[in-house]
């Protein structure tokens, strides 16, 4: 069986900020974003680059997944980044603002062709109109589950997404939610992992709460942070309930007895349960148990 990715928490860190790289890795998120781009100012991109070096030659960050938010590989800085990206090795290069097959085709190529191992994966951040409208073509060309390719996550970009399409930052994201909708379904369609975009005002925890419960209930699998007091909210939110374990094992359980043998359609307490909720009961399951591996249960 595949191994679980946990990607509850993304936590977003300006690889230019020496204590909170030092602090990331004592954090429970479940993956580290180390950003070279919107987060660290023109000039001071090649130390943001430095940092990371020394980061992953010397203290290399266990326990979690890490991932290198690079500049758009049209511009100078992105194609610096993708040398430090090399160098590094995370589990991810996260390319920002990408709108095209063509752009996944770009960062493929320089990882292909400079001996990248291919357990190096792209995460995508779908942010622009242009990128959710082109979300299925993107996610598809390139998955690492279904086409061969290195593809594995994609990300929202709602701050970005607002800002070129006018959209306001309401709190029930009313008008953003059929646009988060399509690339949830378009990652789900090639078999990639969804993450949620990021919730801006880090005081507010009822808010952000709430946030997670929709993101949640839309079918992403995890939110982008900003701040180390969202991880915990964002872990708990990401996790199956206890209510939806005990769910699980009931539908285990039954499907388990004999009278259930030859059945794909069985009765559990006046409610049709099929052996589609059995798949989805021991997914539930070992996601719970993969949570439990990190010895951080919720
Ligand atoms: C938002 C911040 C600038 C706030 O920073 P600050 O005022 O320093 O916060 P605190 O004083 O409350 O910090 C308390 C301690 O936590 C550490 N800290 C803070 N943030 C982080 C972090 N992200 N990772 C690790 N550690 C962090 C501080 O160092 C303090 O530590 P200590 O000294 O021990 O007390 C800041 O939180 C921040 O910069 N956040 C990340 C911003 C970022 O990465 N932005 C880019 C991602 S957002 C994005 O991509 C949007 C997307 O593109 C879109 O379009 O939507
Ligand atoms: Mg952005």
């Amino acid at each position: 069986m595949n191994q679980i990715q946990l990607a509850r928490s993304v936590l977003c860190v300006p690889a230019v900020n020496r204590r909170a790289l030092e602090k990331s890795a004592t954090l429970p998120a479940d993956v580290i974003i180390y950003d070279l781009e919107d987060a660290v100012a023109r000039e001071r991109k090649g130390e943001a680059r430095e940092n990371l070096e020394r980061l992953f030659k010397n203290n290399r960050p266990a326990g979690k997944q890490t991932v290198i938010r690079i500049n758009p590989l049209d511009t100078d800085f992105g194609r610096e980044d993708m040398r430090v990206v090399l160098a590094c090795q995370p589990d991810a290069v996260l390319l920002p603002k990408v709108e095209t097959v063509a752009n996944m085709a770009a960062a493929s190529a320089i990882l292909n062709s400079n001996g990248a191992p291919l357990r190096v994966k792209i995460w995508g951040m779908l942010e622009t109109p242009r990128g959710v409208v082109n979300a299925a073509a993107i996610a598809g060309a390139y998955s690492a589950a279904l086409a061969g390719g290195r593809l594995e996550a994609l990300i929202v970009g709602v701050n970005d997404l607002r800002s070129q399409t006018g959209v306001l930052a309401e709190t029930d994201r009313t008008y953003l939610v059929p646009w988060l909708m399509q690339v949830v379904l378009a990652a789900r369609a090639y078999g990639l992992r969804v993450i949620d975009g990021v919730y801006n005002d880090f005081s507010d925890t009822d808010g952000f709460v709430a946030e997670c419960e929709q993101s949640r209930a839309m079918g992403f699998d995890g939110k982008m942070l900003i701040h180390p007091s969202q991880i915990e909210g964002a872990n708990r939110h990401f996790s199956p309930s206890d209510d939806a374990l005990a769910e699980a094992h009931a539908i285990i359980n039954a499907f388990s007895a004999p009278e259930a043998t030859g059945l794909n359609v069985i009765d559990l307490n006046g409610r049709m349960v099929e052996r589609l909720h059995l798949e989805q009961a021991e997914k539930l399951v070992a996601l719970a148990s993969a949570i439990n591996q990190t010895g951080d249960a919720q």
